[in-house]
């Protein structure tokens, strides 16, 4: 048989929830064959991240190359970057290999406020990276730090989704799990219109992963040919379920269960 392939280039999280591991289960669950590029070993569990090892540019070039070379892909997504050396590494191997589906979750800060992306790589994901992204996923803190624009309302999300369009991203989609009140609302900007994706705020502790998850969803409905409004539209409905039957392991942030949606009919 032949597979549908998404590839994505991002950091190992040992604890099994966020990172390459959330990436690729996402993928499998959505009937995608996965692919990866490792950017840095993270040492890191339900409490929060014990130590970051990041790999050489050359590294990732390299994981990029041999998959592409032999492989292909239908889509592909970046996480935890790190270093402006390896967003670049990545942003030539999107131009040389001629990428278009691309998604980009500007991974920034864990959950229990590590950073996975060093500050001055700021400059070079805007310039370098954004313009070469079909979407871009960030969360409310990303959205205000790539902007400038402090998010308090949906209003506020459309004006920081304009100007973070105004860096060459074809679609921009400001997800909601750090709104307040019992909604998320995530916003989509595809240059033209708005549109929002609406989901009842579960009461948990067990997001760990939670962004990782949502973006290989997207990531994968894309690579089976679905549109980016298709593609938000599944992924809402992914991380949904996942995190209302989140598991409860380990000592902190518990991971989201990427076998849900599945398990509910839903593909
Ligand atoms: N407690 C929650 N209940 C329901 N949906 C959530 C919850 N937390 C996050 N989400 C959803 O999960 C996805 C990831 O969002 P978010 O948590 O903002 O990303 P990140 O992990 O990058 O901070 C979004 O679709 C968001 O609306
Ligand atoms: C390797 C790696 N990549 C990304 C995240 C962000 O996780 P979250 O989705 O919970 O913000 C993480 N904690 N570790």
């Amino acid at each position: 048989m032949t597979a549908k392939k998404a590839m994505t280039i991002a950091g190992s999280d040992s604890g099994g929830g966020a990172g390459i591991q959330a990436d690729l289960k996402t993928f499998q669950e959505l009937g995608v064959f996965g692919t990866s590029a490792i950017t840095a070993v993270t040492a890191q569990n339900t409490l929060g991240v014990h130590g970051v090892y990041p790999m050489s540019a050359d590294a990732v070039e390299k994981q990029i190359d041999a998959v592409i070379q032999d492989i292909g892909l239908d889509a592909l997504k970046t996480g935890m970057l790190f270093s402006t050396e390896i967003i670049e590494a990545v942003a030539s191997k999107i131009k040389e290999h001629n990428i278009t589906n691309v998604i980009v979750d500007p991974v920034m800060i864990a959950k229990g406020g590590a950073p996975l992306l060093q500050e001055e790589a700021m400059g070079a994901l805007k310039t370098s990276l954004l313009p070469l992204a079909l979407v871009v996923t960030p969360n409310i803190p990303e959205a205000e730090a790539i902007s400038g624009v402090t998010i308090k309302s949906v209003e506020d999300k459309e004006k920081a989704a304009k100007v973070i369009a105004s860096f060459g991203v074809k679609n921009v989609l400001i997800k909601g799990g750090h709104d307040e009140g019992n909604k998320t609302i995530d916003l989509l900007y595809d240059g033209e219109s708005f549109y929002t994706f609406t989901g009842q705020r579960i009461d948990t502790k067990d997001t760990h992963g939670t962004g990782c998850t949502f973006s290989a969803a997207m990531t994968a409905a894309i690579a089976k040919g679905g549109s980016v409004r298709v593609a938000a539209e599944t992924a809402k409905q992914f991380i949904q379920a996942a995190i209302e039957d989140g598991i409860n392991i380990g000592n902190g942030h518990g991971p989201t269960n990427h076998w849900a949606y599945k398990k509910r009919g839903k593909c």
